[in-house]
């Protein structure tokens, strides 16, 4: 068998992980708890489900805090290609198996059960057998040493399929067994049963039981002799009785007879007397009737009904009937006609009435147009002296726009120039004074040189440079400056003229530009009025022509108002009319109604009549039958007569009274023989008893032989299946023991080779296997060593060899080759040194050699690293607490020595 493949969900530490496997040696590695172990356990698990989990449960399985979880294992073996799928999931705090399904060979097989068995088939391993021998769990290497001889040996004929031979040994033991109790048993019961038979024998059953029927006979033919004497006793008491019986009937008779006589002849006198009354009753009917038909006939003759012949004892009562109904129908007419009158009558006066207000109304809507038409109309005269102020208004301020701009006719401007005049005057004024301004400094500066030059003058200088004036160039100056100062002051004198009458023309025009302003403010005035008496002509001319509408509306409304009571009172007329229908009508209805009454009593007379008529018909012919059954009484009131005296006549007192004594005798006699009879019987009963009680015991005797005889046969039958099931236990024992020493010798011989590979340069001699796998080791001195004494180092190559000679045994075959499972290992360096690691790495070189195909080692170990084809590195991530798998090749030259 061949790991290929081992997938993992959720597997305890995994979360998701693919792993391929290959042939040869693949050593997993990784730090403590990265899931080393996990991963061997998953393929384990993978096989044999629970039964890989030891005490643990399913729920163990399930990565903490998932629901679900699933394995997957691809393996090869014999040839053939499996896949095992297993789903787990969380129900509650219990895990279930969800799926189980082995896929390879045929049909998928299903279910954890079936799925388990055909793993142990195809492996010939249950899982017990699995650790035994191909996985050796960490802590397990001494697992098969510890074990006792008996453990041991269950193991190893496990693995080598003698266990099936000692479990027919065990069955054939069991068989023989059972059989032997069922034996013993049988053979209690047939002593039993031999006594009972002895028992029964001793009895003399057969001589008592004719003792006992003889005595019987005798018994019962007395009692026959006195049950005859019986017969005849009662036959004597019941021939007396009878005559007894028959005289009282023929009393009784008589005393009846009497009885009905006596019934009989009141109820003729008590019928005679009905009969009587009916007759009375019979006048008074006849009686009424003649009275109703009285009142027929005169109702009749009152009555207006000629058209039909109704004359008495024709009562045709279809005639009458057809008459009244003819009658209802006209009357029903005549009241539709009445009803539909009336209806024209409330009609045509409620529209009468409506007329009359719709007039009213045309009235006074006419009276309120010619009170509006009024109203505008003295607005209008309003209006027009309202037009009339305003004509004056407007002539008055146009003569005053007149008398205005007459101001302008000798004026030097127009009108509308007055504003532009003086602001030219004005400028020229300003001129005009700056000017003077001028003027006057100049005239002050040439007085001041005027005075100072006379003054230098007078001190004998020039006025103008200082010097003597005598020779001075600038004498003459004074003069010409007095010359010039004239010449100045006419210069200003005219400058002012010139103001003074700019000032007269600024004053004029100013006056002027008030004049345009007053003419403008009188314009707007003027226009504003002859807008607003533009606008009351319109009104005006409005207001008339809405005066004329309404006296037009007022003329129509009367017109309407007219039409409308004209129209009335042409449908007052009409309603008269309808009126004098209605007296018309109902007159005609009185008559019909009148009518239908005469008719209605004469129908009701004629079935008052009618029913009179059955009911004299009736008391006739019950008074007739009252007459037939009086006649038949009285026939049989004289035949009862005739039988009571021939009753009388038979009697006989003697007869009866022998008869009286012979009836007390027998009943006398009756009464003793019945107490001899039933003591009689009381014996028989006791005897029949006796004889029943025997005649039981025979026949359970008879059944007692039969039960011995077939007790007997079963006995010798199960003798001789207790002799066959002793043979076949015998055989499969012995079968067993010399399968197992072939076994044991060869296993002895592999265990020796495989023990020396791995300690050849050792102190140990050699290993003794004896028939119950019982180990011993021999040292080089011939001292013997029980394994559990050996170091643990060596224990675990010791366990190891064990491990590889039972591989080899199997490799070799005990009978045909079983394929060998993968050597599984976890850990198995833990007590090696390095020298003895290197002997286990030359025990796995030899596994393989011997054809174990796949070996799978978890180790720390460096030189096991090294001898690996492959390595798995698992790691733990930090983050998310899942392992994780990595394969890689150790190297290209043990890539290439595979
Ligand atoms: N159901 C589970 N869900 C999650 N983690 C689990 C579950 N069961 C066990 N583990 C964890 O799996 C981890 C791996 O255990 P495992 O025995 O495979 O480690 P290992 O690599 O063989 O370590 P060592 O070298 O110590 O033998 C442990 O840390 C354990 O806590
Ligand atoms: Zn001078």
């Amino acid at each position: 068998m061949r790991v290929e493949r081992v997938r993992l969900r959720n597997f305890k530490c995994y979360g998701d992980a693919d792993l391929r496997l290959r042939r040869g040696v693949t050593v997993v590695h990784g730090i403590n708890g990265s899931g080393k172990s996990t991963l061997l356990e998953a393929v384990f698990f993978a096989l044999y489900g629970s039964s890989a989990l030891d005490d643990r449960t399913l729920d163990d399985v399930i990565s903490t805090g998932e629901e679900e979880c699933t394995v997957e294992l691809d393996f090869h073996h014999d040839g053939g290609d499996y896949r095992i799928e297993r789903e787990l999931r969380l129900r509650g705090d219990r895990a279930t198996t969800t799926t189980c399904i082995l896929e390879g060979a045929g049909e998928p097989i299903e279910g954890a059960r079936d799925v388990e068995r055909a793993v142990s088939e195809l492996l010939r391993m249950d899982a017990d057998a699995f650790v035994n021998c191909a996985y050796v769990r960490q802590g397990e290497v001494n697992k098969l040493i510890h074990a006792s001889p008996g453990e041991r040996q269950d193991m190893i004929d496990d693995l080598l399929q003698l266990g099936a031979l000692e479990e027919y040994r065990e069955r054939a033991s069991d068989a023989r067994l059972g059989v032997k109790s069922v034996l013993d048993g049988q053979r209690e019961v047939l002593e039993d049963l031999q006594t009972q038979v002895e028992r029964k024998e001793d009895q003399d059953l057969h001589e008592r039981l004719n003792a006992l029927e003889s005595r019987r006979g005798e018994v019962v033919s007395e009692i026959e002799r006195y049950e005859s004497q019986r017969e005849e006793a009662r036959e004597a008491r019941e021939s007396a009785a009878d005559v007894l019986e028959r005289h009282e009937e023929t009393r009784e008779e008589i005393e009846e007879l009497e009885e009905e006589i006596e019934k009989l002849r009141s109820k003729i006198a008590e019928t005679e007397r009905k009969r009587e009354e009916a007759g009375e009753a019979l006048r008074e009917l006849k009686g009424e009737d003649e009275g109703l038909a009285d009142e027929r006939e005169g109702l009749l003759a009152e009555a207006d009904v000629s058209e039909i012949d109704l004359a008495d004892g024709d009562r045709d009562e279809e005639t009458i009937e057809d008459r009244v109904e003819e009658l209802e129908a006209r009357d029903e007419a005549l009241r539709d006609d009445l009803e539909e009158v009336r209806v024209t009558i409330t009609e045509r006066t409620g529209e009468i009435e409506r007329l009359r207000e719709e007039a009213t109304e045309y009235d006074e809507e006419a009276a309120a147009a010619r009170e509006a038409a009024d109203d505008l109309e003295s607005r209008i005269a309003e209006d027009v002296e309202a037009i009339e102020e305003r004509e004056g208004r407007v002539e008055e301020l146009d003569g005053e726009i007149e008398s205005a701009r007459e101001a302008f006719a000798d004026a030097p401007i127009a009108f509308g120039e007055s504003e532009s005049r003086l602001e030219a005057l004005e400028d020229d004024r300003e001129g005009l004074t700056a000017e003077l301004t001028e003027l006057t400094a100049e005239i002050r500066s040439v007085e001041d040189a005027i005075e100072e030059g006379e003054q230098l003058r007078e001190a004998g200088k020039c006025p103008e440079c200082g010097q003597d004036v005598e020779d001075s160039p600038h004498v003459d100056a004074l003069e010409r400056k007095r010359e010039r100062l004239a010449e100045l002051e006419a210069e200003l004198s005219e400058l002012e003229a010139d103001r003074a009458e700019i000032d007269e023309r600024i004053e004029r025009v100013e006056d002027l530009v008030e004049t345009e302003r007053r003419v403008d403010r009188l314009e707007e005035q003027r226009e504003s009025a002859a807008r607003l008496l533009a606008e009351k002509g319109e009104t005006l001319a409005d207001r008339r022509d809405q005066r004329d509408r309404l006296r037009e509306e007022a003329e129509k409304y009367d017109e309407e108002a007219a039409d409308a009571r004209e129209e009335a009172t042409d449908i007052e007329s009409e309603v008269a009319d309808a009126r004098s229908e209605l007296g018309g009508i109902n007159a005609e209805r009185g008559e019909v109604r009148d009518s239908l009454e005469t008719l209605r009593r004469v129908a009701e007379i004629d079935s008052e009549r009618g029913e009179l008529e059955g009911e004299i018909e009736r008391l006739r012919e019950r008074r007739d039958d009252w007459a037939t059954m009086n006649e038949e009484r009285r026939e049989g009131l004289s035949e009862k007569r005739e039988r009571k005296r021939d009753l009388e006549s038979g009697f006989d007192d003697d007869r009866i009274e022998q008869a009286r004594e012979r009836k007390a005798e027998a009943e006398d006699y009756l009464e003793r023989v019945g107490e001899k009879l039933s003591d009689l019987e009381d014996d028989r009963d006791e005897l029949q008893g006796a004889i029943g009680g025997i005649e039981e015991k025979i026949e359970e005797l008879e059944r007692l032989r039969e039960r011995l005889e077939s007790v007997e046969v079963r006995c010798e039958r199960l003798d001789s299946l207790y002799e066959e099931a002793e043979t076949l236990q015998a055989t499969y024992g012995d079968l067993r023991a010399e399968l197992r020493q072939r076994n044991v010798s060869t296993l002895e011989r592999l265990v020796n080779e495989t023990f020396d590979l791995v300690y050849r340069n050792d102190s140990y001699a050699a290993i003794d296997l004896d028939g119950d796998y019982r180990l011993t080791i021999y040292q080089k001195d011939g001292e013997p060593l029980e394994p559990e004494q050996l170091s643990g180092g060596e224990r675990a190559l010791f366990n190891l060899s064990l491990r590889c000679a039972i591989y080899r045994l199997l490799a070799e075959g005990v009978e045909g080759s079983a394929p060998m499972p993968p050597l599984i290992l976890d850990e198995p360096t833990v007590f090696l040194d390095s020298g003895h690691v290197t002997q286990l790495v030359s025990l796995i070189e030899s596994m393989r050699e011997i054809g174990v195909e796949q070996i799978v080692v978890v180790s720390h170990d460096d030189e096991l690293v090294g001898a690996a084809d492959d390595l798995v590195a698992v790691e733990k991530s930090a983050t998310s607490n899942r392992s994780r798998l990595e394969r890689s090749a150790p190297s290209e030259a043990l890539l290439t020595s595979d």
